[in-house]
């Protein structure tokens, strides 16, 4: 075993830019952090599938290939599953959450509530009434906003309106009304950009919260607010008829390690707040460029019509295979991010020939696995009959426990455990969008709508989606 370990110690690093460059990269005006996929790809193209940038004390590595992505989070056997020590600003709005905490009891507690209590098939199917709420609330504004069918809908804005009052109902358990429901949208959208946007603070937490004290004390003011929101809502006395929500579970558990504690009400609040941010929009951006993608595939549009309009309603989703179909392939060629969270290094490993050490941070560049030629038959094309039997993607398992086909959830230990709820949410929300409604490009006799990807660090659309809608007749 020992030989193991010093022969691992011989072996070099991953190949890689020099840390100055890497930085730099990040400097040519216009970019920020959001352009790492954009930037890692162009490494990946010199340097190869492996590389590795060693920043201060840390060594980061990215891989960029099906089965080193696999042996990395499949095969890896939990040693590339911690996360690296939180920053600040994580601490400060999400101390241990399931996304933040290490590998370890914690977080397996955390994390089996989300997926046994909040997430689990009986639990879903409790708030079917809730997802129908939401999606009549959805079709009415969808057709005050189209003025009655003559002007064309963004769909973005109503989307996000819809899945943000019933992810609210699913963690909360409270149907806020309007005001209530954007300020606190508000709230989640600064917490999510303080989250995203000043990794500066991970590196240099002691000096930048002097130089930027004005900024930290905003944050201060956030989390404050976080607090005074949330609290109240989760220890509120909730009605006897309505289903169990995640914070009703969040109150139940208990801390086995530390002597039977329950949780405190700053972690209740941010595993609310992770619940919230991780849920919406993630899933309103695969719906958006699903629904693109059936404005310019009129055909696979009506394939799905086909199939909803046989239903008297989509509470239950069985017998769909096109529409789940249709799901599968706007994750394959959408997926939500160009990389996944960082995964922390337990102890020194061999990946690819190289060595990876104990606390480096490793991060898989999956946007580009759903696209590799030598996987997928025509990649960027649209083709969701590529699910159904016979097709190149027939056999997928999302969870890319054989081979990773593609991973817009990530895979292995630490793979989104909201990755049912999402298909889900995709299936209901899209099916009902089609068969209540036609859905065509904005101006009549136009092509099609524009595809092109910001180049953030989430992949939504840079054009927000707008098309015209007909009311199906029939
Ligand atoms: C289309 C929608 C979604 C996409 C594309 C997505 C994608 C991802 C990805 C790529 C990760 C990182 C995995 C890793 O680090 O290895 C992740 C983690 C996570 N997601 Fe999602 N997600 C979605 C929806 C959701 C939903 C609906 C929830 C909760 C209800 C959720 C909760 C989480 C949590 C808690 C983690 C952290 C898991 C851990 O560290 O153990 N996500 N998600």
């Amino acid at each position: 075993k020992n030989n193991g370990a010093s022969e691992k110690k011989k072996l070099p690093l991953p190949p890689g830019p020099p840390l100055l460059l890497f930085i730099a990269k990040f400097l040519v005006p216009g970019r920020n952090v959001g352009h790492i996929g954009h930037i890692l790809r162009g490494l990946h193209a010199r340097y190869g599938p492996i590389i590795s940038i060693s920043m201060v004390k840390i060594t980061f590595v990215f891989v960029a290939d099906h089965g080193l992505a696999h042996s990395v989070l499949i095969k890896g056997g939990g040693n590339f599953d911690d996360r690296p020590p939180p920053s600040v600003i994580m601490e400060l709005f999400f101390p241990q959450t399931i996304g933040t905490s290490s590998y370890g009891a914690y977080w397996r507690l955390v994390r089996r509530n989300m997926h046994s209590q909040a997430l689990h098939p009986t639990r879903i199917r409790q708030f079917s009434e809730a997802r129908q709420r939401a999606r009549d609330a959805m079709f009415a504004s969808l057709r005050a906003d189209s003025e009655g069918g003559s002007a064309a809908v963004t769909v973005r804005p109503m989307l996000t309106r819809c899945l943000f009052a019933l992810i609210v109902e699913m963690a909360l358990g409270v149907r806020l009304g309007q005001e209530a429901l954007e300020e606190m949208r508000e709230m989640m959208l600064e917490i999510f950009l303080a989250l995203a946007g000043f990794p500066v603070f991970a590196i240099f937490p002691a000096i930048t919260r002097r130089v930027l004290r004005k900024r930290w004390t905003w944050y201060l003011a956030l989390r404050e607010k976080q607090q005074r929101v949330l609290v109240p809502l989760i220890r509120a006395q909730r009605g006897a008829d309505d289903p169990p929500c995640y914070a009703d579970s969040l109150l139940e558990l208990r801390v086995a390690e530390e002597g039977g504690r329950p949780l405190t009400d700053e972690e209740m609040a941010a595993l609310c707040t992770e619940f919230i941010i991780g849920a919406v929009d993630t899933s309103v951006s695969l719906m958006e460029w699903i629904m693109a993608e059936l404005v310019n595939h009129p055909d696979a549009q009506a394939k799905v019509y086909e199939e909803v309009s046989a239903k008297a309603d989509l509470s239950d989703l069985k017998g769909m295979p096109f529409l789940k179909a249709v799901v599968l392939e706007g994750l394959r060629l959408h997926p939500g991010s160009h990389i996944i969270l960082p995964h922390g290094v337990k102890s020194d490993a061999e990946v690819g020939g190289y060595r990876v050490p104990k606390g480096a941070v490793i991060n898989v560049l999956i946007a580009d696995l759903g696209r590799d030629e030598k996987v997928w038959s025509e990649a960027s094309e649209f083709r969701p009959e590529r699910f159904l039997e016979g097709g190149d993607g027939s056999d997928l398992d999302i969870t890319g426990t054989r081979e990773l086909k593609m991973a817009p959830f990530g895979a292995g230990r630490r793979m989104c455990p909201g990755h049912m709820l999402a298909t889900l949410h995709a299936e209901y929300f899209v099916g009902s969008l089609v068969k209540e409604f036609q859905w065509l490009p904005p101006e009549p006799g136009q092509d099609g709508v524009d595809m092109t990807p910001e180049l953030a660090s989430v992949i939504v659309l840079k054009n927000r989606l707008r098309a015209r809608i007909v009311p199906r007749t029939t």
